[in-house]
């Protein structure tokens, strides 16, 4: 096996320029004392600017890695750095500068949207009281919520509850906003608020990374994607990094593997790949009819032919062999 198939469970990392990274991490582990490996060996790659969907099957290890991104849990293994700075060592110094949904902050129901900030600001010894006011007032003014300002908590609808969370967590400028779930259990409406604010936020050059099951989040409105399975970092990239993987494959079921492939790689097929009976690679401009061809004309014995395309969603079920939620 000389390849990094996408059907095989082998990390893909398609980032490899280390400069200009918002969140690295190299061998990130964590084991509970219960013995399961939430997180193995996770290199993550974040680059600053992006936003980056953490993508993954309820249990595949998401919220454990965010924990530990933010030194909530120590890990077992493995370092990493936040916006430069490695972690926990420079936390005083970077995590100012990171905001995190994690989970949710509690809301009194009585209180207003703002008065619950005003709460929230009020238990941040780090910031100054006299320019509270103008510090809720702007974060408010971000999530869109100063016409809604001085409502009752309980009278928020599920979006304007979850937009006063992200405002809680902007209550001071942020480079890196690091969310769980953002849109978990929010109607489409809410969603929809949300993921129009996440726009909003990464157009002004925030880093924002969120985790979600939802594939369709992350077609939506992500630049990069994560794609954790079993605790493993499966996949990584661009989201056109990933969908050049899902182009038109040619597959040639044979004895003779390596023969096709090398007939494969004469054609100028890209990305040939091999496995026990088995030789495929990227069709590229090349007419399928050829590449069978060609093989005849090699005495390559040919017991199977397809050309086919895989779509984003299929690549993560063979990433993860598990259906992906499409809704949403
Ligand atoms: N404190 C803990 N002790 C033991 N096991 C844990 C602990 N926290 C999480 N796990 C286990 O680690 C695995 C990964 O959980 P995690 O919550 O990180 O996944 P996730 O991808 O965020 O899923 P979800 O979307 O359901 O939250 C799960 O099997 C979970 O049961």
């Amino acid at each position: 096996m000389n390849s990094t198939a996408v059907t095989d469970r082998h990390p893909i990392s398609v980032i490899d320029d280390p400069a200009g990274l918002a969140i690295s991490s190299a061998g990130l582990t964590k084991r509970f004392h219960s013995g399961q490996v939430a997180v193995n060996a996770v290199d993550l790659a974040v680059p600053a600017g992006s936003v980056y969907g953490f993508l993954g099957p309820n249990g595949s290890g998401k919220t454990t890695t965010i924990r530990l991104l933010l030194g909530l849990i120590a890990p077992t293994s493995g370092r990493h750095e936040l916006l430069g700075e490695p972690m926990p060592a420079r936390a005083a110094r970077v995590l100012p500068r990171v905001g995190a949904l994690v989970e949710g902050p509690a809301f009194h129901p009585y209180l207003s949207g703002r008065a619950n900030l005003r709460r929230l600001d009020a238990a941040d010894r780090t910031v100054d009281p006299a320019t509270a006011r103008a510090r809720i007032g702007a974060a408010l003014d971000r999530v869109g919520l100063s016409a809604a300002a001085d409502k009752r908590y309980r009278h928020y609808s599920l979006g304007m509850r979850q937009r006063l969370a992200i405002a809680g967590a902007l209550l001071r400028p942020r480079d890196l906003l690091i969310l769980d779930e953002p849109t978990n259990g929010l109607d489409p409406q809410g969603t929809r608020e949300v993921r129009t604010l996440l726009g909003a936020l990464a157009a002004t050059g925030t880093t924002v990374v969120l985790s979600t099951h939802l594939l369709s989040e992350v077609e939506q409105i992500c630049t990069h994607v994560g794609v954790m399975h079993l605790g493993s970092l499966v996949a990584q990239g661009t989201l056109a990094e990933l969908r050049a993987r899902s182009a038109p494959r040619a597959q040639v079921v044979t004895s003779a593997p390596d023969r096709a492939a090398t007939v494969l790689r004469e054609l100028g097929l890209a990305g040939v790949e091999t496995a026990p009976d088995e030789a495929s690679g990227l069709l590229g401009d090349v007419p399928p009819e050829r590449v069978v061809a060609a093989l005849v004309h090699a005495d390559v014995p040919v017991s199977g032919f397809a050309a086919r395309r895989a779509g984003l969603e299929e690549l993560f079920v063979q990433l993860t062999g598990e259906g992906f939620d499409v809704s949403g």
